[in-house]
């Protein structure tokens, strides 16, 4: 509508009055503006052309794209660059706004024009220029804040389809929405814009003044692009002995799931609860919040008394038999005696029973959930690293040891154990036991010189460390069986053990495999497999996996032998040749090295 040039002032006027104070004054909106006022004259006098032109120019799509144009030419003057974000905030914001006021044709004709496709696509050219002119955002504050207010900054994160990177959450005084950390390696830490601590005003236009986090996460998540902030900054660094009182994860989003064994790269351990790491497999993603030592601790104690007693259970034996050395061996192999064997099964029992942790199980894991680690890479004058075989019992542990030697008995050899038993008339002090008192066999067990040891009809059995290094010690690779609660008591600097895990193949195998195999017992040397023995088996495995799995260096699946004792091999090879993860402990720094 056009109004007359004499009488009332025109709408247009109004708005010149209006405007001229918050937009600039050589803005584009201004100039139409008074053009239009110059037009408005020529208009009744019906001048050739005037009435068309000041139609066209007087379109609402002209206005509305000047008055977008002009508000980025000053977000410009205020250096919030990048430039794109704000056209597209301001877009979307008229577009509420029209939303919320849908009366007039104009405003609808408005709306119509904001959301067509060529606007859209006059923005998105926009963006692809301002993108390559795109400098990290510099913290701006606006100019005219008075003083006694807080400052506030307006931050704006392009959300790239990955997730900010952020976790809010609502103080406990004064209700308000703060950003309660910030992930490390994540997009909001990469902006360097947005801190812990930092209190949050506006989210893309909407306050959060009285709004719950999970609302505002709900604005997050349904935002696409450019997200804006707008936050009064945290005044200190970021407070890092936050106290939470909820044992679960704040954000699970954020969390970074993780297995007993993996090698996490620990980027930030402030927050006492939570901390914020990497998978070593994986640097190039951001970090995620795992559970402190401290939570940890905590939680394993809680599983811990939670177990409910689990009694073991024994094969079942009919008749008694001596014990025997393997007549079929080509040559002597200490360490593989029956008792010696079924000692070690009995004092795991006894363990068992007694309901109590041996000083390398579940107590020192509680001590220390978490391990220092490095790499570490044997140089040939240091000595072999042990090989430690562990496995359920009847799972062919043996066997492969056994195997393993038997291609190399220069090279590989088992630690010769003590007892104290009587020698018999066959044996020899040194080669099947080292035969000594109990009174020297305690004092090796109490100066923790037994790397394991357990007592069987009535004599102590055991493995002593100096019988270990007296093998290294030859240049030799040692090779022994533990069980796994001995792993912790190996676990030194002075043997650096290598452990791997024998497991059995599933039931169905097994069965066809195992269909000739005896196992071991008290009183029945050969005593076939029952499915029962194959199920107990498969069960033991699972148990030891999952309370020990942190501790094996490598596992192999015991199904083919031959195949089976190639992967040995090669993994004890590697063991001794390849740089491994080992606790840092191990590496003393040697600065000449
Ligand atoms: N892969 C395999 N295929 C077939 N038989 C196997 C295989 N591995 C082991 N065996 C046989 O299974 C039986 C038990 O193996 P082994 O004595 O080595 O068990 P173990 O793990 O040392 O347990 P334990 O110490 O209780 O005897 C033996 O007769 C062995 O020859």
């Amino acid at each position: 509508m056009i109004q007359s040039d004499e009488g009332a002032v025109s709408p247009d006027e109004k708005d010149v009055k209006r405007s001229t104070t918050s937009t600039p004054e050589n803005g584009l909106s201004q100039i139409l503006r008074l053009v239009l006022q110059e037009l408005n004259l020529f208009y009744s006098r019906d001048v050739n052309g005037v009435c068309l032109l000041y139609d066209l120019l007087h379109s609402p799509w002209l206005r509305a794209l000047l008055k977008v144009y002009d508000c980025l030419q000053e977000f410009k003057q205020r250096k919030l660059v990048p430039a794109t974000p704000h056209a597209q905030m301001l877009s979307y914001e008229v577009v509420e706004l029209l939303h919320a006021s849908p009366s007039s044709p104009e405003i609808q004709e408005l709306r119509q024009i904001l959301q067509a496709p060529h606007f859209k696509a006059l923005l998105s050219a926009h963006d692809t220029v301002a993108q390559k002119d795109f400098e990290p955002p510099l913290p701006p504050l606006p100019d005219n804040i008075p003083e006694s207010e807080e400052a506030m900054k307006i931050v704006c994160l392009v959300k790239n389809q990955q997730p900010l990177g952020a976790t809010i959450k609502r103080h406990e005084m004064t209700g308000d929405i703060l950003v309660a950390r910030v992930i490390h390696g994540g997009l909001a830490e990469r902006s360097g814009l947005l801190y812990a601590g930092d209190k949050l005003v506006e989210v893309n236009g909407v306050s959060v003044e009285g709004l719950d986090p999970e609302q505002v996460i709900h604005i997050l998540a349904m935002s696409r692009g450019t997200i804006m902030f707008k936050v009064v900054p945290v005044s200190d660094p970021p407070v890092n002995n936050q106290k939470m009182e909820d044992p679960t994860i704040p954000c699970a989003d954020a969390g970074l799931p993780f297995q007993k064994g993996d090698i996490l790269q620990i980027v930030d351990r402030n927050d006492a609860l939570w901390w914020q790491a990497r998978k070593i497999s994986d640097l190039g993603t951001c970090a995620g919040l795992i559970p402190s030592n401290h939570l940890m601790k905590r939680k394993q104690r809680e599983f811990w008394w939670s177990q409910p007693y689990q009694p073991h259970t024994h094969l079942k034996s009919t008749t008694y038999k001596e014990e025997f050395v393997g007549c079929d061996q080509k040559f002597f192999i200490a360490g593989f005696r029956r008792s010696m064997r079924l000692c070690r099964r009995k004092s795991h029992l006894s363990q068992r029973r007694a309901g109590a942790c041996c000083a390398g199980s579940c107590c020192s894991a509680v001590g220390a959930p978490y391990e220092e680690v490095t790499r570490y890479q044997r140089r040939p004058s240091d000595k072999h690293r042990l090989i430690v075989l562990v496995g359920p019992s009847g799972v062919g542990v043996n066997e492969l040891r056994r195997q393993l030697i038997e291609l190399n008995p220069n090279h590989f050899q088992s630690a010769v154990p003590h007892t104290t038993r009587s020698k018999k008339s066959y044996e020899m002090d040194g080669r099947e036991y080292h035969y000594v008192s109990k009174e020297t066999f305690e004092s090796l067990m109490y100066s923790h010189r037994m790397l394991e040891y357990g007592e069987y009809k009535g004599h102590l059995y055991g493995t002593s460390v100096d019988a270990v290094q007296a093998v290294l010690d030859e240049g030799k690779i040692c090779v022994m069986d533990l069980e796994p609660q001995g792993i912790q008591v190996a676990r030194t600097q002075e043997l650096k053990p290598y452990v791997i895990f024998i497991k059995p193949s599933n039931m169905s195998c097994m069965k066809q495999s195992r269909k000739n195999a005896k196992i071991i017992t008290d009183y029945f040397v050969d005593m076939k497999f029952k499915d029962e023995d194959l199920q107990e088996m498969e069960d033991l495995a699972q148990k030891m996996e999952t309370q020990f799995g942190q501790f094996f260096d490598h596992v192999i699946v015991n199904d083919e032998l031959q195949e089976a004792c190639a992967q040995l091999l090669s993994a004890v090879q590697k063991a001794q040749t390849e740089p491994q993860w080992v606790p840092a402990t191990w590496v003393s720094y040697d600065p000449e090295s």
